[in-house]
């Protein structure tokens, strides 16, 4: 069974979003992409609003993961973070991205249209894809510690 990814962001982010969405709609990975939005450069729904409800879709299992992009990719992480169960990232870079979920097992990655060149992006989100987070790992435990901070 592929990934549930769903996609969103700002009017800031809109283009970058539609790319990655595209390169997502056909890689064998995924099974099913959701765009919460927004739906232009002329759509001025807050960032925290696209944020907040694809991080609730992660948080209610609808979903596996989410890509979320705004103009710096912090405003998306700051509000999906607000979500219970929700871990959330900024990473512009290989490793973080790598770390983000082989540590951290975070479910959302954020990016910023205006930090990033979209070759990059395309590429960390490829990467992004074939991440597993091994609960068995040395990492796990720490994350359960975040987790019981929760209440999850
Ligand atoms: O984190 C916020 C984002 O970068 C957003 O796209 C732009 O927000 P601003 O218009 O408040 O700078």
């Amino acid at each position: 069974m592929g990934l549930r990814i769903v996609v969103g962001g700002d009017n800031a982010g809109f283009n970058y979003k539609e790319a990655l969405k595209q390169d997502l709609e056909k890689d064998e990975r995924v099974e099913e992409v959701t765009d919460v939005g927004v739906v232009g450069t002329d759509d001025g729904t807050y960032y925290p609003n696209v944020a907040i409800a694809a991080a609730e879709k992660v948080a209610a299992g609808e979903a596996d993961r989410a890509l979320l992009i705004c103009g710096t990719g912090l405003g998306v992480a700051i509000s999906a973070n607000k979500v219970k169960g929700v871990r959330a990232v900024t990473a512009h870079d290989i490793y973080s991205v790598q770390r983000s979920v082989l540590s951290n097992n975070a479910q959302v990655l954020c990016m910023g249209e205006r930090v990033v060149g979209l070759e990059l992006a395309r590429t960390l989100v490829k990467e992004w894809l074939g991440l597993e987070f091994d609960p068995t790992s040395s990492s796990g435990p720490k994350v359960d510690a975040i987790c019981a901070y929760e209440g999850i």
